[in-house]
């Protein structure tokens, strides 16, 4: 089958490895509480997504996963390590291995978008620079910026910088990536564009993808699974393949996020 006629992500089964395990997970600041039992796995291969109305605790579990403050209570598993107890060695070994996009792209702006990639290269491996070029140059055309490498931030469209900030994502190869917000500010034709690459590098390389996001048409285009949050709920409120979910919820949230419909 040609790369043009292949279909485009396939979800895993059931019997994928687990590769981040939550369970019994809560999670306050203060008094305030975002969620107070949260458990889920996602398999090696799915994109998993994590949506939810505005302040639910979306960005907050991605940061708990990626073990940037510790739960309240509960575990996470992440590549078979605890990251919530992890330190050292093995804590460095197992954030080498996760790859994470924020929503604003975050690359420094006075380097190229080369330069950008080749950064976790210098500060994580032993690689010679004219390989740590080729890796990032390779990077950039996956992406689709072969063309871009010297160019600077600025010069780019907001598209491009998601793209780049995958790209910067993936050079360590890390076979888990999160991604947050990636469709935020990009109009629907940007956005599409976005979704199809994530489908692509999913397929090729099986990478996981852990995504957060609200906007509907790629959570429906992009989702293997997802788990839903709510504020008021203070937790879950869904579980499943979206495109189900948008077919037979019954729960009067879910149903109209998923239908757009008004409460
Ligand atoms: N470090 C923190 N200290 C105190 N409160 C916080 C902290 N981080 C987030 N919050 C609060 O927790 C709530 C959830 O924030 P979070 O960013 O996780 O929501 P979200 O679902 O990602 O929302 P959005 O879609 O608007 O980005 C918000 O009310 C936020 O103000």
């Amino acid at each position: 089958m040609s790369a043009a006629a292949a279909p485009a992500h396939v979800a895993p089964g059931p019997d994928a490895p687990k590769v981040v395990t939550v369970d019994h997970l809560a999670m306050a600041f203060g008094a305030r509480t975002l969620f107070r039992d949260v458990s889920f796995e996602v398999r090696a291969g799915e994109v998993f997504v994590i949506l939810g109305g505005s302040g639910c605790g979306k960005s907050t579990l991605l940061k708990l996963m990626i073990g940037l403050f510790p739960p309240t209570a509960g575990t996470i598993e992440v590549l078979g390590n605890d990251i919530v107890t992890a330190s050292g060695d093995a804590r460095e070994r197992m954030l080498k291995r996760i790859g994470v996009m924020w929503q604003s792209g975050a690359l420094f702006g006075s380097m190229t978008l080369l330069e950008n990639i080749m950064l976790p290269l210098e500060a994580h491996t032993k690689m010679p620079e004219e390989a740590r070029r080729e890796a990032a140059r390779i990077k950039l055309g996956m992406v689709g910026l072969g063309d871009a490498s010297n160019r600077l931030p600025a010069e780019i469209s907001g598209g491009m910088a998601k793209r780049a900030g995958i790209a910067r994502a993936m050079a360590l190869d890390p076979p888990l990536l999160f991604l947050d917000e990636p469709s935020a500010g990009l109009d629907p034709i940007t956005s599409a564009g976005l979704d199809k690459l994530i489908q692509d590098l999913a397929r090729d390389l099986g990478t996981t993808f852990i995504v957060v996001t609200h906007e509907l048409q790629s959570i429906l285009a992009i989702g293997d699974r997802c788990i839903m949050l709510d504020k008021d709920a203070q937790g879950m409120i869904a579980t499943g393949n979206p495109r189900e979910l948008r077919d037979t919820a019954t729960h009067p949230v879910v149903r109209a996020f998923f239908r757009r419909e008004a409460m």
